[in-house]
């Protein structure tokens, strides 16, 4: 296909937070640069981020612009777009494809930055599932996790949503069919249907997390074992999981490298309880009500 057949066709992909059920970390690996080992069981939580590519006149290169509320670090004037994860995986399907990156690039922030919810790796999978489906590529998820994996370790994962096992430095999966026996233990166990995310304006960087792990350690009993050196650097967090578990909620955690907290309620009479915890004693500094599990979608809207 000629490239000017396509210009102004954009396609939006709608991706989803997401967090950690449980996390293991083992010991750093050089041939991994320097990342640990893990095995986690992700899970997807419908806190999504928007991200539209729109195809643009063949050698006028991308553009970015991003839009929301909360933008953290990505707001400040340093911040370099080309650094930006859905630039980088525009940037990485387009070379795997020959193809000059000439895509125009929004999204639109709901997840949190820098708060253990993986934003980031959630806009560059939706880049990448969004630049597929534009440029009629038709690539399966498996190839597109390949070149995820080369981006970030929980790229991959944020390109399938749902629940699954990872392990590697993260972005090995085993996929958790939605109906199957792992998913429907996992639901028996209490991590699906509503989840509340507490978030902070504060950031953690996840360097700086593992860096305290290696230092720290955990304390055996945590099923993450980032929790500890997360909340030594940001205690707030240790009280707003403390304030959910007493509240009611049937799992109360660090999420990833944190700072946000993500707590699963069994009901909308604990939701209601939790939240009071969380507010009447500023435990958090916002309050995102969401579910879980969730999963990205995609549509052409031009
Ligand atoms: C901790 C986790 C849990 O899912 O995510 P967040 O909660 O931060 O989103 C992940 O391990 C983060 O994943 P991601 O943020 O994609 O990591 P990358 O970009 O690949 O690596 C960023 C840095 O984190 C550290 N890192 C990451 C993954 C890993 N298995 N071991 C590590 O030590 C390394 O210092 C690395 O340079
Ligand atoms: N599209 C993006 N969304 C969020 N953060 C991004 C993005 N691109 C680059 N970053 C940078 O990545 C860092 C980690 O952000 P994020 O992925 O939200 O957090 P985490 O790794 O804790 O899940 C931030 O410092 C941020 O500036």
């Amino acid at each position: 296909m000629i490239d000017t057949d396509i210009i102004g066709r954009t396609v939006r992909v709608d991706c989803p937070a997401k967090t950690n059920l449980t996390l293991h970390v083992g010991a750093p690996r050089a041939e991994w640069g320097g990342r640990h080992e893990l095995d986690t069981i992700y899970c997807a939580i419908s806190v999504c981020d928007t991200v539209t590519a729109t195809a643009k006149a063949p050698g006028t290169g991308f553009s970015l612009s991003i839009e929301g509320a909360h933008l953290g670090d990505l707001a400040s004037s340093g911040s370099d777009m080309r650094r930006n994860h859905a630039v980088l995986a525009l940037f990485a399907i387009a070379e795997a494809a020959g193809r000059d990156p000439d895509v125009g690039l929004t999204i639109t922030k709901r997840i949190p930055v820098g708060a253990g919810l993986g934003g980031g790796s959630a806009d560059a999978a939706a880049t990448l599932l969004a630049v597929n489906r534009l440029w009629e590529l038709d690539w399966p998820l498996e190839r597109l996790s390949e070149i995820a994996a080369t981006l970030g370790a929980d790229m991959p994962f944020c390109l399938f949503g749902g629940y699954a096992r990872g392990t590697g430095f993260g972005e090995r999966l085993e996929i958790f069919a939605p109906d199957g026996e792992q998913a429907r233990e996992l639901a028996a166990q209490g991590f699906r249907g509503h989840v509340l995310v507490g978030a902070y304006q504060a950031q953690l960087s996840t360097p700086e997390v593992y860096a305290a792990f290696d230092h720290l350690g955990t304390d055996g009993t945590l099923s993450n074992h980032l929790q500890r050196a997360a909340i030594s650097l940001h205690p707030r967090s240790g009280q707003a999981i403390d304030a959910a578990a007493g509240a009611g909620a049937s799992h109360a955690f660090l999420s990833g490298s944190g700072p946000s907290v993500v707590a699963f309620a069994p009901d909308n009479r604990t939701v209601r309880a939790i939240t009071d915890v969380w507010r009447n004693e500023r435990l958090v500094d916002r309050i995102i009500v969401a579910t879980a599990p969730a999963a990205p979608s995609i549509s052409v809207t031009q």
